[in-house]
């Protein structure tokens, strides 16, 4: 993927490296928070996965960590529920409900999607949002609705397709372009894409390093 679409810059080898290690110690869940004021102490960076119900958000967690169980992921929209805590390292590395859809009453999606918009725009320490984008779909309108409250919040982002192993040339592509050109709409916004495939395994070593690479 990464020499296909050389928008992101491949990391060094030592760059690499410091991914890798970043993610091979132990990589432990802190904690599930169900409102503001469950949030652990602003101690350390923090990065956090945002995206559509279903989107793939902590399967890339599983991914990165290489521990298949340690984000509970499913089949089933609206399986995260909380804001899930994991350290990586020193920093901490944050599972976040989707957004869009899910199988639960109106009432709890609206009260987990305030603390969502809350987080996103209240955490001194987040250092850098991705957002999550399934390659086959592309930005959609609650997407748009995420991007500019974290443009509003100036924190910055940066987007990451998803399941990119579903799609091929052509339709990649045209997806690819399809976002970018949404993303320069958006001040916050990193302009590369980084593309994955938690499945197979593409892009995560590069996510690895960009994620280490913030400080
Ligand atoms: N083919 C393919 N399927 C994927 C990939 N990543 C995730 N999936 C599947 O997509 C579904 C949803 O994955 P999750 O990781 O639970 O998605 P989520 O964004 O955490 O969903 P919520 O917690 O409900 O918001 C699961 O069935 C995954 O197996 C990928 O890279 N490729
Ligand atoms: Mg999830």
């Amino acid at each position: 993927m990464e020499m296909r679409f050389p928008e992101v810059k491949a990391p060094e080898p030592a760059e690499l490296e410091t991914g890798r290690l970043l993610f091979a110690g132990e990589t432990t869940f802190v904690k599930g928070v169900v409102a503001m004021d469950g949030l652990p102490p602003a101690d350390r960076m923090e990065i956090c996965f945002a995206g559509r119900s279903n989107v793939g958000k902590s399967s890339l967690i599983n991914a990165l960590t290489g521990r298949k169980g340690l984000a509970r992921a499913s089949n089933t929209p609206g399986r995260t529920q909380e804001i899930n805590y994991f350290t990586a390292g020193d920093i901490y590395v944050v599972d976040l409900p989707g957004y869009g859809f899910a199988n639960a009453p109106v009432a709890v999606v609206e009260k987990w999607q305030r603390l969502l918009k809350n987080y996103l725009s209240g955490r001194p320490t987040l250092r850098r949002v991705f957002v999550l984008i399934d390659a086959r779909h592309g930005a959609k309108a609650v997407d748009e609705e995420i991007m500019s409250l974290l443009d509003r919040s100036a924190v910055t982002f940066q987007v990451i397709m998803t399941k990119v192993d579903k799609l091929r040339g052509d339709a990649l592509e045209a997806s690819l372009a399809k976002t970018r050109a949404a993303l320069a709409k958006h001040p916050a916004a990193f302009p590369e894409l980084i593309l994955t495939s938690s499945e197979k395994g593409d892009g995560i070593p590069t996510l690895r390093a960009i994620i280490a690479g913030i400080s």
